[in-house]
């Protein structure tokens, strides 16, 4: 038996959610490029876990049960305020809240089809409302309600800055979360599919999910990104600072892919969102820096950006705290994590590989009270 370091190359399951191929992202055979520039978030969600896209009145009834989901019981808010908010970072929170909310859930473990689908439901809808009601809390505001009937992206903004977004954040916010919704087995989607093949729970898949979501090699990049070029400050401090990096070993957040080798075709849309909302806010530095790093790392290590790179300026002007970045990741990819447990509970088997072992061999047992 031979491992696979990080299990590259290595093909672990069937799925008709998403596909990679030729650095091409689909969902259920339609090319992101096309969802990005036409789709709204809930009709994206509809798509991943119905494998389907919805009619008008399928749509409208789809939005409308995330509305009516999406406030949350009040014990959860008591927990989240139960934090020490001086410390506690979002992504933990959330991780945690979530796993709190499958405790105020009466169906959390009733397994049939019907319950899973109502769940699904409402941890969609709910995540956001948990994601916004934290970033309140700790700066010591109130949680916003969610309003009805103004879709789920400019729900998810009216939660957390209590005003409705303008059209052009509204546009930018949905079009970050469809291009967030899905990627294959990716580390945290592979986490959820792991959990739940032990016939556990959704909210366990879900909270094992964001776990995974959180480190700085997967989800947790995008923060990294802002706090990078945070540091670097000026466009002009831009090159000297990623040599100094490189030549120290260490890796540039949001650079490099597992998959792509080419380019993150999400990455395209997320740098023009970049660019219109740096100009807007008259903070152009951040895109300019971002372009110049990025053609550094292209040429000197040909590694192309990824998701989380130009992701990280687009929210820093829609006006979001950087350590919320990561949980806006977690509201939209929860939409690809339950379309691949309800697909990993519709054929499931325990998912059990196998390691190599290198350890050392034929040991004899020495009591404690004689060991050195
Ligand atoms: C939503 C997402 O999860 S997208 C990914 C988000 N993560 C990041 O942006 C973190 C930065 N990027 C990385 O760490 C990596 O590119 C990953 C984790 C995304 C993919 O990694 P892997 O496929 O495992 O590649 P691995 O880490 O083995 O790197 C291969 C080589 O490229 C180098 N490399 C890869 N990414 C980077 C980077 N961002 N900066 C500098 N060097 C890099 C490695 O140092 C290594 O070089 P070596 O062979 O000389 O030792
Ligand atoms: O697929 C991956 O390894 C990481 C990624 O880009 C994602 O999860 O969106």
């Amino acid at each position: 038996m031979t491992a696979t370091k990080g299990l590259e190359g290595i093909v672990a399951a069937q799925s008709s959610i998403s596909s990679i191929m030729d650095d091409q992202l689909t969902y259920v055979g339609y090319n992101i490029d096309d969802l990005a520039e036409n789709a709204s978030f809930e009709e994206v969600v509809y798509l991943l876990w119905n494998k389907r896209l919805p009619n008008q009145s399928e749509l409208d009834a789809f939005k409308n049960e995330l509305d009516e989901n999406m406030a949350l019981p009040e014990g959860v808010i008591n927990h989240l305020r139960s934090y020490d908010l001086s410390s506690v970072h979002p992504m933990a929170a959330l991780r945690s809240a979530i796993s709190v909310l499958g405790l105020y859930d009466e169906e959390a473990d009733i397994m049939d089809d019907e319950a899973n689908t109502r769940k699904a439901i409402r941890l969609q809808a709910r995540i956001a409302s948990v994601v916004a009601a934290f970033a309140r809390i700790r700066k010591g505001q109130n949680p916003v309600q969610p309003k009805k009937g103004i879709g789920f992206a400019a729900n998810f903004l009216y939660m957390l800055n209590g005003k409705d977004p303008e059209p052009i954040e509204e546009e930018a916010f949905n079009k970050a979360l469809v291009l967030h919704a899905d990627h294959e087995l990716n580390a945290s989607t592979f986490t959820a599919r792991v959990c739940v093949a032990t016939l556990s729970d959704m909210y366990s898949g879900i909270t094992a999910a964001i776990g995974a979501l959180k480190g700085p090699l997967h989800g947790g990049a995008n923060e990294q990104v802002m706090k990078m070029l945070n540091e670097i400050g000026e466009e002009e401090n831009a090159i000297p600072y990623i040599k100094k990096a490189l030549d120290n070993k260490e890796k540039i957040m949001g650079m490099g892919h597992r998959v792509y080798k080419t380019g993150d075709p999400r990455a395209k849309h997320l740098q023009k969102m970049s660019k219109q909302l740096t100009d807007l806010v008259g903070e152009p530095k951040w895109y300019n820096m971002s372009v110049k790093i990025e053609e550094y790392i292209k040429k000197e290590k040909g590694l192309p950006a990824n998701v989380d790179f130009y992701s990280a300026s687009v929210y820093h002007c829609l006006g979001i705290d950087h350590d919320v970045f990561t949980p806006i990741f977690a509201v939209s990819r929860i939409s690809g994590w339950i379309a691949h447990i309800l697909e990993q509970y519709a054929n499931n088997r325990l998912i059990r590989p196998r390691a190599e072992y290198v350890g050392p061999e034929k040991q004899d047992y020495i009591p404690v009270e004689k060991r050195g």
